[in-house]
């Protein structure tokens, strides 16, 4: 029979002896592309049938070289575990109507006996419409079909279901699975010389062309029923074949060795598989024609035109139409698979020799793998177990999974055949039957509304936000993110132009462009760029830091390296204050180490080339408040060079430069390093000399910065009366909101700008602060209606306050600061005492 397949294309029937030589990889294989992206086949998962194991000859199952073979299969890397969960989604994406929890339907034919087999004894014999026996023994199954049944019959039994279903949005795949010879292709496709018959008026019509007969028809009919609702239908076809292992496309047979590829999105599909729309049942038959010449066949001793290979069928049918309710697009795409198998053989049998005899060993072990699969599903659906579903092991399982205890409707037709030559084939291909009758697949409507589309965006924003919280929380338990307070304090600096903002859910190292940030603080006008980046810098470290109060415990390990860099210090109090603020602060040692630990990498990250030290401190005081100071040392060429700015207009320090007092503290305080640094960067927080000056100087120390810090919680800008301004990055923020607004209003009106600055932030009950005598280190950034009372010098060491008097600091403690502010070399530098200045009203 199957003498529709006439012409025989030569290219694959020379391919034929030469495919199994040809390297499995993939990426020695090249296609040409699909005619156009539309028609390229993305046919989903599809399915076949399986082989019972026990057909198949010993020396045909699997082998190690088998399972090398099995390795070299070009199937599409494993996606991590992103498939499983797809699958999951798309189901439960479903109303609960629209499911199916449908088992596969089995359907027996059993052809009538050839004229070679009419002597022996027939040895099945159906007992009612869904049973049948065989050696007394009874199958039962969704249908049995005895010899005398028809084409048209079993189109009603497995065709008609077949097309509501797809017109319903159900994939629907229906396989057909016996031993050579028993009639599966004369029951899908029909004999070749009646397919190009369109009015089916030959009883012999295969149930393929009767299927699409029905399909057009139902399709005129649904459109003229729903003429209002604009309904649209549109089929694509594909045809393909699976021979030993390797596809090739039989509507382009120059098309071989085609690559299973998976997304995402569409699934498993064949990629370059031809694609063709069919509006009319003429175009189906002649793709028919078409690919069934293409088929590759041969004669065995069983069957004259034995097919020896798997061929697939599929239309995709998409239907459109405009909902009368909400006016919305509704698309349902269903999938038609009609899969003829390539029938197992029993090689002493059939005798199967040379080309023959490879193919078999190929059929029956991809037909092997399909009954393994089987097997495995007919387990899981009916104990629920969790099982490995080995949908990899063959082309076959894995293009058709979805079909397999998936996504689909599925409809398995067994033939057998009655002879008693073929008792042991048919024994295993009703077993095969029973097992297939056992698997439950969930089929769904495949339909997208408009509003699902919108509703499943939103699920997935909403998702991916809930996911990048996560994200930033396992990383950071206080849940403070530096991406975003980065992101936060760049788009509160006023006037300033938004800098790019910084990704914070971004997995990668952030980077800070560096130059971006100077461009920032050119714009906003901090003054020369290199030292307002640091001011940048600084103020977000300083505010943090007032936070943080925490401390670095490498601070010993700093000392030698920051000594020879000759670094300007500015900080507020006095070493041992400042120790025992940083001890007695009071702040969560998690949220200190944790908060400290995201302000370096912060700054770090913004300045990888400056040594950054984070220093806080308290005064004694009611009129709490701090103060930010800043200190930028360059030291170009080993020449010492102090540029010091002091923005507060009542504090001024600095330091010395070898061995600051803060380093020298043996108590935790913070240096977040990275690399070896040229250039060094401290900010200490202080209360203003004013304030500091409104309390009983001999009380600063420990007890009085807490006393201050209980004494003043509702103060803003005072990080130590709450553990909640700790993780307020708003807060915080919000502070160096303040601050800027001071800066700016300092740059508006001062004419002098240094290369650092000091700002303060008091709140309005504080005393007025007083601006500082410049002499000839740090600036004032306070308007000029202030009027310096008085200077005084502070030892950094001994906290004792003095007059200034720069004329009798030793020499040797003596540093180099740019008058005018600039960090260039070149700029002229005045010598200034290397002890704390802290000017006080
Ligand atoms: N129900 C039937 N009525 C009449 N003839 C049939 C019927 N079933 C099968 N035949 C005939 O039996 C022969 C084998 O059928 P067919 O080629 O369809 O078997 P097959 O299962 O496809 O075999 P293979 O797996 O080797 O391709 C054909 O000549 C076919 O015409």
């Amino acid at each position: 029979m199957k003498h529709f397949m006439l012409p025989k294309n030569p290219v694959l029937r020379e391919a034929a002896t030469t495919l199994n030589e040809q390297s499995p990889n993939p990426s020695s294989h090249k296609t040409k592309p699909s005619q156009s992206p539309s028609r390229r086949a993305k046919s989903s998962k599809e399915n076949a049938p399986p082989l019972d194991p026990n057909s198949i000859t010993s020396d045909l199952k699997p082998s190690p070289s088998t399972a090398s073979a099995k390795l070299k299969s070009p199937l599409p890397p494993r996606p991590p575990s992103s498939n499983p969960l797809k699958r999951k989604l798309s189901i439960e994406a479903f109303p609960e109507n629209s499911l199916s929890d449908s088992g596969v339907k089995v359907v027996v034919r059993m052809r009538p006996l050839k004229k070679d087999e009419e002597e022996g004894e027939t040895i099945v014999q159906k007992i009612s419409n869904n049973s049948l026996s065989i050696n007394g023994q009874t199958f039962t199954f969704d249908s049995v079909a005895d010899t005398g049944a028809t084409q048209l019959d079993m189109f009603q039994l497995v065709g008609a279901p077949l097309v509501e279903n797809c017109l319903a949005g159900f994939n629907s795949s229906v396989f057909a699975y016996g031993q050579t010879g028993s009639g599966k292709t004369y029951t899908m496709w029909g004999p070749a010389n009646v397919l190009s018959d369109e009015t089916l008026s030959s009883d012999e019509q295969g149930l393929t062309p009767r299927v699409f007969q029905r399909l057009f028809d139902r399709i005129s009919e649904e459109q003229i029923k729903h003429t209002d609702k604009q309904l649209k239908y549109q089929c694509r076809c594909s045809f393909l074949e699976i021979y030993n292992e390797q596809i090739t496309d039989l509507l382009d047979p120059s098309q071989r060795n085609l690559q299973i590829r998976e997304d995402m999105q569409t699934g498993v599909y064949v990629e370059n598989l031809k694609e063709e729309y069919v509006f009319t049942m003429k175009d189906v038959t002649q793709l028919l024609i078409k690919g069934l010449s293409n088929r590759r066949t041969g004669a065995t001793s069983i069957n004259t035109e034995s097919s020896r290979s798997h061929s697939v069928f599929t239309c995709v049918v998409e239907s459109r139409c405009k909902s009368m309710a909400g006016g919305m697009n509704s698309l349902k795409t269903s999938r038609i698979n009609l899969v003829d198998l390539a029938g197992s053989e029993r090689q002493k049998l059939t005798g199967a020799a040379g080309d023959r005899l490879k193919e078999a060993g190929n059929i029956n072990r991809s037909l092997s793998q399909l009954g393994n699969l089987i097997n495995i599903l007919a387990e899981v659906s009916q104990t629920g177990k969790q099982r490995h579903i080995p949908y990899r092991d063959s082309r076959l399982t894995f293009l058709l999974q979805e079909s397999l205890g998936g996504n689909a409707k599925l409809a398995m037709l067994c033939a057998i055949s009655p002879a008693q030559s073929c008792k042991s084939e048919t024994f295993s291909t009703l077993r095969f039957a029973q097992r297939a009758k056992a698997v439950k697949n969930k089929a769904v409507v495949n339909e997208e509304m408009e509003d699902d589309v919108n509703h499943l965006r939103e699920v997935i924003r909403q998702l991916r936000d809930e996911l990048h919280r996560v994200k930033a929380n396992s990383n950071n338990p206080t849940g403070w993110d530096p991406r975003k307070s980065l992101n936060i304090l760049k788009s509160l600096i006023h006037p300033l132009p938004r800098l790019p903002q910084v990704d914070e859910d971004g997995d990668e190292m952030m980077e800070i462009d560096e130059g971006a940030v100077e461009k920032l603080c050119i714009q906003v006008g901090l003054g020369p760029a290199g030292t307002t980046y640091q001011n940048y810098v600084d103020e977000g470290r300083s505010i943090i830091d007032q936070g943080t109060e925490d401390s670095d415990v490498d601070m010993e390990e700093t000392i030698p390296e920051q000594a020879e860099k000759h670094e300007i210090l500015i900080s507020g109090c006095a070493e041992p204050a400042r120790n025992n603020t940083s001890e007695s602060c009071e702040e969560p040692a998690e949220e200190k180490g944790t908060l400290r630990s995201s302000v370096s990498k912060l700054i770090t990250e913004e300045s990888p080339n400056k040594m950054v030290e984070v220093r806080s401190s308290c005064t004694s005081g009611s009129q709490s408040g701090f103060s930010t100071s800043i200190s930028t040392t360059d030291e170009p060429n080993g020449s010492q060079e102090e540029i010091g700015n002091c923005v507060s207009p009542s504090s001024l320090s600095v330091v010395p430069s070898e061995v600051s007092p803060i380093l020298k503290s043996p108590t935790p305080s913070v240096s977040p390093r990275l690399n070896v640094s040229r250039k060094s960067l401290r900010t200490s927080s202080m209360l203003t000399a004013s304030q500091k000056d409104s309390k009983d100087e001999s009380k600063s120390g420990p007890e009085n910065c807490i006393s201050s810090a209980k004494s003043e919680p509702s103060t803003a800008l005072i990080p130590q009366t709450s553990k909640s301004v700790l993780a307020s990055t708003e807060h915080l923020a919000a502070s160096l909101h303040r601050g800027m607004e001071i800066i700016d209003s300092h740059c508006r009106s001062s004419v002098l700008r240094r290369s650092s600055f000091r700002f303060s932030y008091k709140p309005e009950e504080s005393k007025p602060i007083l601006l500082v005598d410049r002499v000839d280190v740090g600036v004032q950034t306070f308007p000029q209606d202030y009027e310096i009372s008085e200077t005084v010098l502070l030892c950094a060491n001994c906290k004792t306050k003095t007059q200034l008097e720069v004329k009798d600091a030793d020499e040797s403690n003596l540093q180099l600061v740019p008058v005018d502010g600039s960090e260039s070399n070149d700029k002229p530098k005045k010598q200034v005492p290397k002890v704390h200045l802290i000017a006080s009203s």
